[in-house]
């Protein structure tokens, strides 16, 4: 089989990603997008546990520069929500800063409404939150038209915010943990419309991880634009007997009309067995990049 110039560079790139596995970091620094209070941070506890340094970082591009420039072992970021889908900038920041995912971790996202001690939800007149706040309430924000929208970076940055400006007529959307930790009243709960509305987090380093317990494998890849490429590219987690957990398509930049793929599958294969079926994707891709190979959250 003859490879292209393209896939030769993506199957190199592959073979250097494995040579520069490493073992995971029992103390390194994990950069965070938020404050305390933050979904994100939920994410980072819940994953790493509690004697770890969190930092947290205004946006999420803050934190794939901290990572990449060495100044953290690991980020932690959105990437996914059951209710409203992909939080596509951090697909397209995965790829412009080559991060690798190490691993993933679910958290239930319950927001609720929050506002400065004492005050009461017919005196609000704007609301603070991450735009994926506002997406997620989306119902029960439509109950109050009048409300000012105002989307914030994070949802705890929000709330942190409403605290110090001390104004009656402001609210955020955030967890119930916001509000302790800023010292607001819950105005109102559980204002997401799912029940189990739940956000997926991943981990992500400059360098991918041999850890123990790894079945999911993310990819990205771009196709020749003819029939049936993609149905063909399918056809090998088929034969596989591999697991898709999601496929997800994003414009290529500047290359208009035209589309890369984001895929993540399941299963339990060793190294040597990952590296054929990364063969036969590469003679069906242009190109593709290998992301991750992790412990399924
Ligand atoms: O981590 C937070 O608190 C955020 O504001 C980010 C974010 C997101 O971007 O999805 C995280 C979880 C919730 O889905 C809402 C907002």
């Amino acid at each position: 089989m003859v490879f292209t110039g393209e896939q030769q560079s993506s199957m190199a790139r592959y073979l250097q990603m494995k040579r520069q596995m490493r073992r995971p970091r029992a103390a390194g620094l994990v950069a965070y997008s938020g404050t305390r209070g933050s979904y994100a941070e939920e994410a980072c506890i819940r994953f790493f546990g509690e004697n770890r340094l969190f930092i947290p970082h205004k946006s999420f591009e803050d934190v794939f520069k901290t990572i990449t420039g060495g100044g953290a072992d690991y980020g932690v970021v959105p990437i996914e929500n059951s209710t409203t889908g992909a939080i596509n900038e951090n697909y397209d920041l995965l790829i412009r800063y080559q991060a690798a995912i190490v691993g993933e971790v679910l958290i239930p996202v319950h927001h609720c409404l929050l506002g400065v001690p004492g005050a009461a939800i017919s005196e609000i007149q704007s609301v603070y939150s991450h735009e994926q706040g506002f997406y997620q309430s989306r119902d029960f924000l439509s109950k109050y038209p009048n409300w000012t929208l105002v989307p914030y970076h994070n949802t705890a940055v929000a709330a942190k915010m409403v605290h110090d400006a001390a104004d009656p007529t402001k609210a955020a959307i955030a967890s119930q943990r916001a509000a302790e930790i800023h010292h607001l009243d819950v105005l109102a709960e559980s204002i997401n419309g799912a029940d189990n509305n739940t956000t997926r987090f991943i981990v992500v380093s400059r360098l991918l991880e041999n850890r123990p317990g790894r079945n999911k494998i993310s990819l990205r890849f771009t196709l020749s634009d003819t029939p049936g490429a993609l149905y063909q590219l399918l056809g090998i987690f088929d034969a596989e007997h591999l697991n898709l957990s999601k496929i997800e398509s994003r414009p290529i930049p500047n290359n208009q009309w035209h589309y890369q793929f984001f895929l993540d599958f399941i299963g339990e294969i060793d190294e040597d067995h990952l590296d054929a079926i990364l063969k036969r994707v590469m003679a069906h891709t242009r190109s593709f990049e290998f992301l991750g190979f992790y412990p399924h959250g």
